[in-house]
């Protein structure tokens, strides 16, 4: 089951996004992915005005809180009619369970369907040699992450975010039936910028991911709808 490649709407204002989405077949069926950077400059009318657009939106605000916050905060994102948003799976068992049921009691609220909720497992940009190091982890990456993974879960989430070189190890622990949304995407020898943990869409498909996420090597194209399908090209192409 392969979903689709998002787009990482990374941009400071809501006319900065239009003008990359304006230069697409207004047809053509996006995923948007909304983070902090837009998301706390234009607040949730963002979120309409891509739905209205008739884009998928992917609400990435990355929670990590006591569990009380998160659900009472994820009610109100359940009630956006989004239809992906996140969690940081350090937060830990309690704080996944209590996000997924804010998310389902505020979509219920507003007669919408309830999210995927994807617990971001360890940060793309994130090294192994960081992960020993800044968060005295003694697991290798790939044992952290699925050691992430099986408890977001068992604790109700829908998936994880992690990069693409855990995949397949990740299926294989936690199974097929579990959403792998896959950043840290690079075209074969574009620069890794901040991330870490990179793979090119082809590898990411091979590998096993559900999604991809991918931002700069858009947004920063001369032409952003040749590079996307360039990259959709690729993605589709490798799946098995
Ligand atoms: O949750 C995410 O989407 C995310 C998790 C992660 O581990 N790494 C990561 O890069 N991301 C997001 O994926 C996007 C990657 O952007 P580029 O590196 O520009 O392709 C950014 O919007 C990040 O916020």
């Amino acid at each position: 089951m392969y979903g689709p490649l998002m787009i990482a709407g990374d941009v400071s204002n809501r006319d900065d996004l239009f003008s990359l989405l304006n230069q697409f077949d207004p047809d053509e069926p996006l995923t948007v992915k909304i983070g902090m950077e837009l998301f706390y400059g234009q607040g949730p009318r963002i979120v309409r005005d891509l739905r209205q657009r008739g884009c998928d939106v992917f609400l990435d605000l990355k929670l990590h809180d006591i569990p009380h916050t998160v659900q009472r905060a994820m009610t109100q994102l359940g009630r956006l009619g989004v239809q992906y948003t996140t969690v940081h799976a350090l937060g830990g068992r309690r704080m996944i369970a209590a996000a997924k049921a804010g998310l389902v009691a505020g979509a219920h609220a507003a007669g919408r369907p309830v999210p995927k909720l994807l617990a971001v497992t360890e940060l793309t940009s994130v090294t192994p040699a960081e992960l020993a190091r800044d968060q005295h982890c003694q697991l290798s990456m790939t044992d952290q992450v699925v050691a992430l993974a099986q408890l977001a879960r068992d604790a109700g989430a829908d998936g994880v975010i992690t990069s693409p070189q855990e995949v397949a190890a990740l299926r294989q622990a936690v199974g097929p039936d579990f959403w792998y949304v896959t950043p840290g995407i690079r075209p074969a020898g574009a620069a890794a910028d901040d991330q870490a943990r990179t793979a090119t869409p082809a590898a990411a498909a091979r590998a096993g991911s559900t999604a991809l996420v991918v931002g700069r090597p858009i947004l920063q194209a001369a032409q952003p709808v040749d590079a996307y399908h360039a990259l959709v090209k690729e993605w589709n192409h490798a799946q098995q």
